[in-house]
């Protein structure tokens, strides 16, 4: 599929030279007014009743793995840190929030607000593109109560969609195999524009290979590539309408009738291929010549309008020919209706007995690109029944996560002031973890990763080789012992002292990532139907610290 770039992408020594750039790219819709009100209103009520100088501990995590599954990539991260560098109220922010908020709040408050910044926030948090697991914090973030708190639903919507939507393209890229090309074309069908861009820039980190979303690729340096839809098709009706139809050879110069040598491919190939000209579509055939004329080294053509296989492929077969005459090699086709498995496995067929019947090994290697409401399931399907497909392109199902509509990540106060925050709840899940936590990953002897353990942060890590018992948080009974062949700390300081304290991955590392964290779980985690769950721990200590804590604060009922 490569050379589906060819024509239809940007030039990668442009895109390169904007990599610097990019790296400043600002999303200017992230800014501290893109909050709830409650976070403002609260700030008030701590800075009013004296909390300026509490410390807090939040922690950012998830409860449930998206899409049935048991896996989760954790993506958003720079995006966060872009956030905290920049966090400061504008003059107009403020003269806003002198409205918004109600009447009578003092005005050293907007005066405090105007000075404040994240330069006294710590911000803790695992790797961008790793394999994350329920109730492990995936950030947390220390600091002066307000501040912390005032960050909570801007950091909750970078890592929400960002996250389940990487998670999403992970899954299509393990149905798809690593030989699968795919494809995200859903800006259409984005949850608007933010919605879009974000879409195409954690699919590209989950594993897809490029988009057609153009500002994407532009601001974040992804490939972009694309084909044609079927308006170009139609909008010629028959090959009288063809202005242009002259193509110079590729090498040599000489100017041929593209049409004409269409035209007489056309009528020797329709035996081979086992219909008739007469039913083929004119237009179509016009459509097609003028594309390759525009594009003679990235001819990609849609071959589904009238009918597959009585007019698009013996018309792409016929212009493929021609462009031949003329030196250029056609790229490929795409399908967008019917029934994907037959119409790729008729297309190859097709393209191999033309490749054998004019002696041109490299038509049977035409790329195959399918469409049309693709989703996890459609993919496994088409791989049961057998297909000759190459590339996938997805949008909908892609990028509006149609399957799981939002990751459940929330953002909880764990401690204050040095003291800890227990939230209780009827549902023992969402019972909160209490006390500012370590993590670390232990791997098993055949090199996977065998469980994700939550400490206390002045417990001693756990080591190699050393036997360490990790329990289920809520249920007593359930513990095992671990001799960890290796001990992965999951946390790095990524923001500190006002400055981001880490070399941050360029785009392309966070992707490698991805991939890479995926290969140390074990195969049971990741298959589709009834995976296993990774087991998340907590070392003793914590265990009994949740649970003097939830005694101490579960009030006692009385029965009557
Ligand atoms: N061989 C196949 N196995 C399973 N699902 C398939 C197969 N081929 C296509 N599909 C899926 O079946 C659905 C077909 O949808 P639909 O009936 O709306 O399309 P269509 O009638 O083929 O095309 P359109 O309505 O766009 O002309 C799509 O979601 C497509 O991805
Ligand atoms: O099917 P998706 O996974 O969302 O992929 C993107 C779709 O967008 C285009 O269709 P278009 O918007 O032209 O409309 P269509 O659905 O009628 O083909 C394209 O032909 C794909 O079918
Ligand atoms: O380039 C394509 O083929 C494309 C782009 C967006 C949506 N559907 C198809
Ligand atoms: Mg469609």
């Amino acid at each position: 599929m490569s050379s589906l770039n060819r024509e239809l992408s940007t030039d990668s020594a442009f895109a390169a030279g904007r990599n610097s750039w990019n790296r400043h790219y600002h999303n200017s819709v992230v800014q501290p007014l893109l909050t709830d009100l409650y976070q403002i209103t609260m700030a008030y009520a701590y800075w009013k009743s004296g909390k300026i100088d509490d410390h807090a501990v939040f922690d950012l995590f998830f409860r449930t793995n998206p899409f049935q599954g048991e896996f989760t990539i954790f993506a958003g991260l720079e995006e966060c840190l872009k956030f905290l560098d920049s966090f400061h109220y504008s003059e107009t922010d403020i003269e806003y929030l002198k409205h918004a908020l109600p009447q009578g709040i003092e005005d050293e408050f907007f005066e405090y607000l105007s000075q404040l910044t994240a330069k006294d926030v710590t911000l803790y948090a695992i790797e961008e593109g790793s394999v994350a697991f329920p109730r492990v914090p995936l950030i947390k973030v220390a600091g002066p109560l307000i501040i912390v708190q005032l960050l909570e639903t801007t950091l909750l919507t970078l890592v929400n969609y960002a996250s389940l939507m990487a998670t999403n393209a992970a899954r299509y890229r393990m149905v798809a195999g690593k030989h699968i090309h795919l494809l995200e074309f859903g800006l259409r069908r984005a949850q608007g524009p933010d919605g879009g861009l974000s879409a195409s820039k954690y699919s590209y980190i989950g594993g897809f290979d490029g988009t057609s979303n153009v500002l994407a690729g532009k601001l974040f340096n992804i490939p972009v590539k694309g084909t044609h839809a079927h308006a170009y098709i139609t909008s010629f009706t028959g090959i009288d309408e063809l202005k242009t139809r002259v193509l110079q050879h590729k090498e040599d110069g000489t100017t041929r009738d593209l049409l004409e040598l269409a035209m007489e491919h056309r009528a020797a190939i329709a035996s081979v291929l086992d219909v008739s000209t007469d039913e083929s579509s004119e237009g179509e055939l016009a459509a097609m010549v003028s594309f390759a004329i525009a594009f003679p080294d990235g001819f990609m053509a849609l071959v589904d309008t009238y009918d597959v296989k009585r007019s698009g492929l013996l018309n792409f077969c016929a212009v493929a020919l021609g462009l031949n005459d003329q030196g250029y090699r056609a790229i490929g086709i795409r399908i967008d209706s019917g029934d994907l498995a037959y119409l790729s496995c008729l297309a190859r067929e097709t393209f191999e007995r033309i490749a054998e019947r004019f002696k041109l090994p490299w038509f049977s290697k035409l790329t195959i690109v399918a469409s049309n409401d693709i989703n996890e399931d459609t993919i496994l399907s088409l791989n049961e029944q057998g297909h000759k497909i190459d590339c996938f392109g997805i949008g909908t199902h892609l990028v509006t996560c149609q399957r799981q509509p939002a990751l459940g990540c929330v953002y909880k106060m764990v401690e204050i002031n040095n003291q800890p925050r227990i939230k209780l709840s009827q549902d023992v899940g969402k019972v909160t973890m209490p006390g500012s936590k370590n993590v670390f990953r232990l791997y098993g002897a055949d090199g996977h990763a065998l469980i994700d353990l939550l400490q206390r942060v002045d417990e001693n890590p756990p080591e190699v080789g050393q036997k360490v018992l990790c329990r289920h948080p809520f249920q007593e009974s359930k513990r095992a012992y671990v001799i960890p062949t290796q001990v992965e700390p999951l946390y790095r300081v990524y923001w500190a002292e006002g400055r981001v304290a880490q070399v941050l991955p360029s785009l392309e590392e966070v992707r490698e990532r991805v991939q890479a964290s995926l290969r140390t779980l074990r195969q049971d985690h990741k298959r589709t139907l009834n995976p296993t769950p990774y087991k998340v721990a907590v070392s003793d200590n914590l265990y009994n610290f949740i649970h003097e804590l939830w005694l101490q604060n579960a009030p006692i009922g009385e029965l009557s």
